[in-house]
């Protein structure tokens, strides 16, 4: 069987064939024999005896892409020009440009732009640091940084490689918060090295979006630029992916009827979203929690517990259970997968309590297929965009920077994140809620506003009271929030 076509799966077929009407049917039969889909047929010449055309087809893949193009090929009379792949079309040049806003059209434009009338602001600004807010481009400037040791689910590629990402993050903040952001590709690797040079960069920017940093060096990175910076620091992977994981689990609840202080829940990955998810779950009021990662469930025996194991194991696994994901899985009301593919059956789910909920969110491949969980299970989200109930972090980070800009936040809290993740449940009214629609579609117009507003205000709520709540996120650890509602 073919594999699902997919938009990010696209191509552009030049072809050229015979002048009569069971050409183009001989063609789109053909690829649609193939499993793919055809989306568009644009006329690019036309004469009396031949057509040109471009048609753009879904495929489910290269391979099938491949297929498809060589069934063409044999079709008699038909001939194959260039052959495009969408996405990388998309790609051409990159995703950003920068423009000026002011015009500068002659001298007199140059003088007050540049020299020398610029030089009266810096020193305004030298005078007052401060007025770089209200000066330059520092207010609604965020930097998107990543050392491309964790690019989604794919690893280790390099800053290179990280470029086509962080760059879609700037698009999508852009797009969905009218922030302008930028893609920081650094070519450094210790802890040491990215934090000097995120501090170095970080008079330009109102804040930092940490980006596909691996566990658990993201930790540390987060933790000292929290403490050493005076702008907000959010390590997008972590809380990001907890605000819309929290949020799509308040409204899964809902529809299930049941509540989260009682609720049974199993967490698959204990790294960089999966310590971010227990977190904010912990401060929404959930108690019976219990993490497993690639050696099964983490409980305080067992061995070569480092980082923030040793934390997970001491405030999870009430039960005090012990073995692996299948055994933990077992009458558990909630399953939350921020870990590998294919790691659960459907068997696994069908030992879970009645009205159970999955999110599968490992990219690109989830914890279990989404069909395979919806025989057992009344709720089903992933990470994917070709499935209802999409969790992607891009419900939350363009109205979590929206935020703090608007209120010049110097940092970032867990009151916030949970008022994000509130907000964003409470875009999807009684009347919409259903098992195919916890998380609205982040086109839904309310979405950015709805989240940034709940940060704004807590964060206005909150200044002057720096330090007292969290400051470095390892004094969280110590001293975890909990909010009403
Ligand atoms: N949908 C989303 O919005 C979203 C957001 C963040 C992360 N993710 C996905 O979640 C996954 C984890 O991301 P991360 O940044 O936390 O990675 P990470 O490397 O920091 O952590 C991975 C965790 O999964 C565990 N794990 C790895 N392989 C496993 C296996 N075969 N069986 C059981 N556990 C296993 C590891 O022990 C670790 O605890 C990735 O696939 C990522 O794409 C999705
Ligand atoms: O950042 C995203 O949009 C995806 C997610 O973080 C992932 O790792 O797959």
């Amino acid at each position: 069987m073919s594999p699902m076509p997919s938009v990010s799966y696209s191509i552009t077929i030049r072809l050229e064939f015979a002048a009569r009407s069971a050409a183009v049917s001989d063609i789109t039969g053909r690829i649609e024999q193939h499993g793919a889909t055809v989306t568009a047929l644009d006329v690019a010449a036309s004469g009396p005896e031949r057509m040109r055309a471009d048609i753009t087809v879904l495929t489910g893949g290269h391979d099938h892409a491949m297929e498809v193009v060589d069934s063409l090929k044999e079709l008699e009379g038909v001939e194959l020009g260039k052959v495009s792949d969408r996405t990388f079309l998309a790609h051409l040049g990159g995703k950003l440009t920068v423009e000026s806003k002011v015009p500068i059209r002659h001298r007199d434009d140059l003088s007050m732009v540049y020299t020398p009338g610029v030089a009266r602001v810096v020193k305004a600004i030298a005078e007052n640091p401060e007025d770089a807010r209200r000066l330059t481009i520092k207010r609604n400037t965020v930097a998107v940084v990543s050392d491309g040791s964790a690019i989604l689910g794919l690893g280790d590629l390099g800053p290179l490689a990280a470029m086509p990402v962080m760059e879609g993050k700037a698009a999508l903040f852009k797009r969905f918060a009218n922030i302008d952001a930028f893609p920081i590709c650094l070519d450094a690797h210790s802890v040491e090295d990215i934090v000097a040079h995120v501090k170095a960069i970080a008079p330009v920017f109102a804040g930092i979006n940490l980006e596909d940093i691996s566990a658990p060096r993201c930790f540390e990175i987060e933790d000292r630029l929290r403490a050493e910076l005076d702008i907000p620091v959010f390590h997008d992977d972590q809380h990001g992916t907890a605000i819309v994981v929290v949020a799509a689990l308040r409204n899964a609840l809902r529809v299930v009827e049941k509540d989260i202080e009682t609720a049974r829940i199993v967490l698959s990955g204990a790294g960089a979203a999966g310590t971010a998810i227990l977190r904010l779950l912990r401060a929404a009021g959930a108690r019976d929690i219990v993490v497993t990662d690639i050696h099964g469930i983490v409980h305080e025996y067992r061995e070569q517990l480092e980082g923030r194991l040793p934390w997970i194991a001491e405030v999870t696994n009430p039960r005090e259970l012990t073995g692996t994901l299948h055994d933990a899985i077992e009458g558990a009301d909630v399953f939350i997968g921020v870990s590998a593919g294919n790691i659960l059956s459907a068997e696994d789910v069908a030992t879970m309590a009645d009205r159970s909920i999955v999110f599968a969110m490992a990219n690109p491949t989830p914890e279990i297929d989404p069909s395979e969980a919806a025989k057992h299970a009344e709720v089903v989200a992933t990470g994917r965009s070709d499935f209802a109930n999409q969790i992607n972090n891009v419900l939350a980070f363009p109205g979590v920077f929206r935020g703090l800009l608007d209120a010049h936040a110097t940092r970032v809290s867990d009151r916030m994140l949970l008022a994000a993740a509130k907000a964003l449940a409470d875009v999807v009214s009684a009347e919409e809620l259903n098992p195919t629609y916890i998380v609205p579609s982040v086109f839904h117009e309310g979405v950015t506003k709805a989240v940034a507003s709940a940060v704004e205000q807590v964060a206005r709520e909150e200044a002057g009271t720096v330090d007292s709540i969290t400051g470095a996120m390892s004094a969280v650890y110590a001293d975890e929030i909990t909010l009403e509602g």
